[in-house]
């Protein structure tokens, strides 16, 4: 496929030997009226990307904090249609890459080729399905191939070296390294195996590799992010935004790079 707008941005951040920070947040989790003003504010912290979240009843990789967010951008009547909308309406502004994070039931019932066409007016540059393995890949690769659409990859740490190798091929804009057996959220510390998991992403992978799953500090940021080629922080920036302690996001961005 031809390439993303993710390639151009994050090889221009690569290139200055910068590490990349994406951060994760709930769409309509504050009001989906504050989510283009929250990307900007990202954006100005020095975020390489962000993702983004479409809240879902049935979050099956999703921690506690990640559920609660989802619940409350539901409750004011969040969905994917509005999403869209409110990205479509701050395209122009924007001056880094979205990559939308949804499980595949809320695309399915919008409409698969549907879907793929309003990202592309909505200015979306990737798509992360967590629940879509690699052999129901075809119900929309193909949509998303036409448009442009990066389709950000999964690889676990329980995946075999063959099906690692063959998840690194096809992804597209980076590769996603789930750094944790489990569900998203907070963790003290990552095992040791993390650090191999890494280095053999980075050796099969042609794209950027990032870490996500229990980031919630500078120094995991950078131990994790020493090892590819930065991270992907979600449960502590949803936390962080809740509270409203956006001071103390632009500091966990600006000590993680
Ligand atoms: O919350 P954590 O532990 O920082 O992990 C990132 C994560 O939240 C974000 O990338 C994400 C949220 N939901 C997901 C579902 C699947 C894969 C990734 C995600």
């Amino acid at each position: 496929m031809s390439k993303s707008y993710i390639d151009q941005a994050f090889q221009e951040k690569l290139a200055n030997n910068q590490k990349l920070f994406v951060p994760y947040i709930m769409a309509g989790d504050g009001g989906l009226e504050n989510l283009n003003d929250r990307i900007d504010f990202l954006q100005s912290c020095g975020a390489s990307a962000v993702e983004l979240g479409i809240p879902f009843s049935d979050p099956v990789a999703d921690g506690p904090t990640i559920q609660n967010a989802g619940l409350r951008a539901l409750a004011n009547g969040t969905n994917l249609a509005g999403v869209l909308e409110t990205l479509a309406n701050n395209k122009e502004n924007r001056g880094i890459p979205i990559i939308l994070m949804t499980y595949f039931n809320p695309i399915y019932t919008y409409g698969v080729e549907r879907f793929a066409n309003d990202c592309a007016e909505a200015g979306v540059d990737g798509v992360i399905i967590p629940d879509l393995p690699l052999e129901e890949e075809a119900l929309i690769g193909g949509f998303l191939t036409e448009k442009s659409i990066a389709f950000v990859r999964l690889a676990a740490l329980t995946s075999g070296e063959e099906r690692l190798a063959e998840i690194a091929k096809r992804s597209e804009g980076f590769l996603y390294a789930v750094s944790v057996t489990g569900t998203t959220g907070a963790k003290a510390s990552h095992s040791d195996t993390v650090k191999g998991f890494l280095q053999g992403l980075k050796k099969v992978s042609e794209i950027p590799v990032l870490a996500g799953f229990g980031v919630s500090n500078s120094d995991q940021a950078k131990e994790l992010g020493g090892n590819c080629d930065g991270v992907i922080v979600g449960s502590k920036i949803v936390d962080l935004f809740h509270e409203g302690k956006t001071n103390e996001i632009s500091e966990l961005i600006k000590n993680s790079l």
